[in-house]
């Protein structure tokens, strides 16, 4: 009667017991734990987690050998696989022959040593049903490294375990990335040391304790239960090759590659040197016997294996990719798990000439899209991480996001994202307001002495912070010296943006580049952002504004608040800037500028503060009225450029007194 003994680290006996010809029970004898029957199929997998997670295995990748032995039939098998993939292939490599007789020691590496050679099905007797039973002494373990390197839960208890002194081949070496403690040949470990070390690994300082290092991939093969390499590590003979499923082949894509490409070449030659013959219904098939080896996929990177075909085939046009965006569109995520299997190998036979125009046209349109989306995903992953970056900056006041459904524009080059007015080293703001208000017990409408009364103008705010000056006015918030606190209504602009409101930098379809639209509704009298950028001067200003009238950009306003004096100072918001860099022009807009003093109260260094000018509505353009700042600085073929396409919002008010209002900053005196 042929007997099993199953031994781990947490129960001390597991009988396997074969049920008929559909799989194998598990029985640990300690917990009275019974898993099965269960059949090599996917119910087994769930068998298995299951008795995983009932021995507290979970989430761990275990390795588990199985042995077995069989002294009926004469042969002993082992074969190590991966716990979390039970099913894998199982190429069953015998031991030692039975028919030499006696009992073969190898090493139990690991937690479960348990009998599961599949073609066992078909040696047992059907109605056997029988407990098998494999005396200790036919286990040994040993290891090579410390004892105290040893996790306790990896191990087999050695002692446990009778030992052998017969040399034999029988042994199983775990060698893979994910094992923790290296086991070393038993074969001649007490008498032979040189040919042990053999079978060990050698130190080496660049490999983790933990890893293997594969030195060549020797075969492949494929079935219904998934996909196995045979590898051979560097440092141990090739008797210690192991079969591992793709994910265990880390970092070794040049050994990978040169077994496939070696495979493919040899399979190709069987294939090119064949004869064919046509069959009576006229299809071609290859004489002579069937081809046993399997080509592996291309492990090279999409990117390359599709270069590879654009080499042969010419390269996307951009009319095939725009067809895709029509079906795609922007926001579909590019999912290469669709890529890996067929389209690969249908590939490859593109680029070997192997396809008909037909299956050739349906390969590109395949490619056509995942290259789009492929490049869609990339495209918006570094919107993305312009939109960290933005947010970083204006630490989420706004709250920005960004979008481009339209085409492949990404952050504009060299602009650097601020949050108030940059300046040149001749140029210098002063913040240190040499008057305040001593309002101490609030500010408040033409309240003598206030802020806004005090330089003889109006108060801007309601107590709700909105604003209820007609564009214009100059603006005079309480400042730094003044003897109200935070709480004042003649604070807005200074506090910024308020934190709830989102904004979207947009790409615009019609042609106007990049625009912001608003993503929630935003109240009339609402300040909605300060426009910066840096302050140079008039000189400066000038120049720039040459080249970029040669652009056909412009970005430049004048800060000529005061009437008496030439200008001295220009906002540009080209290179830096915030979400005011966005906005587009229109002659009928919906934020109109201002300007306001705070801490600096120089005449001429005024900041310029965008306000709501009607209610607008959730998704709506941010747009305001830059024309007259267009016909003083720009040249004609610019304001011809700028169009007035935003006119005709649905959401003005008719007859609002606001519509007069304008962007010259002169006529805001
Ligand atoms: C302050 S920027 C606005 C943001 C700009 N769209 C971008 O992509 O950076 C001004 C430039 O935007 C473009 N622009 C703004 N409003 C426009 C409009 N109504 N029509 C056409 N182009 C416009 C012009 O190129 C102009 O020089």
């Amino acid at each position: 009667m042929p007997k099993i003994k199953i031994v781990d680290n947490l129960t001390s006996e597991i009988a396997v017991v074969p049920i008929n010809n559909s799989g194998f029970s598990i029985q640990t004898y300690e917990s009275s734990f019974l898993i099965g029957p269960f059949k090599w199929s996917p119910a087994f997998r769930a068998d298995w987690w299951q008795l995983k997670r009932a021995q507290g295995l979970s989430g761990r990748t275990t390795y588990v050998t199985c042995c077995f032995r069989d002294s009926t039939y004469g042969l002993s098998l082992a074969q190590s696989f991966n716990a979390v993939n039970p099913l894998g292939r199982l190429p069953l490599q015998p031991l030692s022959n039975g028919s030499e007789g006696g009992e073969k020691p190898f090493h139990v590496p690991l937690l479960w040593c348990v009998a599961l050679p599949p073609s066992w099905e078909s040696k047992v007797d059907p109605g056997m049903n029988t407990k098998y039973n494999m005396s200790s002494k036919n286990l040994r373990l040993s290891r090579a490294g410390s004892e105290s390197s040893a996790t306790s839960s990896s191990l087999v208890d050695s002692e446990s375990l009778e030992t052998s002194n017969e040399s034999s081949p029988g042994k199983i070496l775990l060698k893979s990335k994910s094992l923790s403690v290296p086991m070393e040949s038993t074969a001649n470990d007490s008498s032979d040391s040189s040919s042990s070390d053999k079978g060990q690994r050698s130190p080496s300082p660049l490999v983790p304790e933990d890893q293997y290092e594969v030195e060549k991939v020797c075969n492949y093969v494929k079935d219904e239960s998934g996909e196995m390499y045979l590898v051979k590590w560097k440092n141990w003979e090739e008797e210690f090759n192991t079969w591992e499923p793709p994910r265990n082949l880390v970092n070794c894509d040049s050994a990978l590659l040169e077994f496939y490409l070696a495979r493919k070449k040899e399979y190709d030659s069987i294939i090119n040197e064949s004869e064919y013959v046509i069959t009576d219904t006229g299809k071609k098939r290859r004489k002579g016997p069937r081809i046993y080896i399997q080509v592996p996929p291309d492990p090279r990177p999409y990117e390359v294996q599709v270069q590879e075909f654009f080499e042969v085939h010419g390269e996307l046009t951009k009319a095939e990719l725009e067809e895709c965006m029509k079906k795609v569109g922007g926001k579909k995520k590019f999912d290469n798990r669709g890529w890996t299997g067929k389209l690969s190998k249908t590939l490859h036979e593109g680029i070997d000439g192997k396809l008909s125009e037909e299956s050739l046209s349906s390969v590109r349109k395949q490619l056509a899209e995942f290259e789009y989306m492929r490049r869609r995903n990339e495209h918006n992953r570094i919107l993305k991480e312009w939109q960290e970056h933005i947010n970083n900056v204006s630490n989420g006041k706004p709250k920005i996001t960004i979008e481009n459904e339209v085409d492949w524009a990404g952050p504009p080059e060299n602009f650097v994202y601020i949050n108030d007015y940059v300046t040149s080293a001749d140029i210098s703001i002063p913040d240190d307001p040499p008057v305040g208000c001593n309002c101490s017990n609030g500010c408040y409408d033409n309240r003598l002495g206030c802020c806004a009364a005090a330089f003889g103008a109006k108060f801007a705010y309601s107590q709700a912070g909105r604003l209820r000056v007609p564009v214009g006015t100059p603006i005079y918030e309480c400042n730094r010296k003044c003897k109200c606190d935070s709480s004042c209504p003649n604070r807005v602009v200074q506090d910024g943006q308020n934190s709830t409101m989102q904004f979207c930098i947009f790409r615009t379809s019609n042609g106007c580049g990049w625009g912001v639209k608003t993503l929630k509704a935003i109240k009339k009298g609402t300040f909605v952002t300060l426009y910066v950028g840096e302050v140079i001067n008039t000189e400066e200003a000038e120049r720039r504004g040459r080249s970029y009238d040669a652009e056909g950009c412009t970005y430049l306003f004048d800060l000529d608040f005061n009437e008496q004096e030439h200008c001295p100072y220009t906002v540009d918001a080209a290179k830096y800037g915030n979400i005011a860099h966005f906005i587009n022009h229109s002659c009928d807009p919906n934020l109109g500028v201002f300007a306001v003093w705070v801490d600096c109260l120089d005449v001429n260094l005024p900041k310029l503060a965008l306000f709501a000018i009607y209610d607008i509505p959730k998704g709506a353009e941010l747009t305001f009225d830059y024309k007259n700042l267009v016909e003083e600085r720009v040249s004609k073929d610019v304001s011809q450029f700028i169009d007035c396409s935003f006119r005709s919002n649905s959401y003005r008010r008719k007859g609002s007194q606001l519509t007069y209002w304008y962007f010259s900053a002169q006529q805001m005196r």
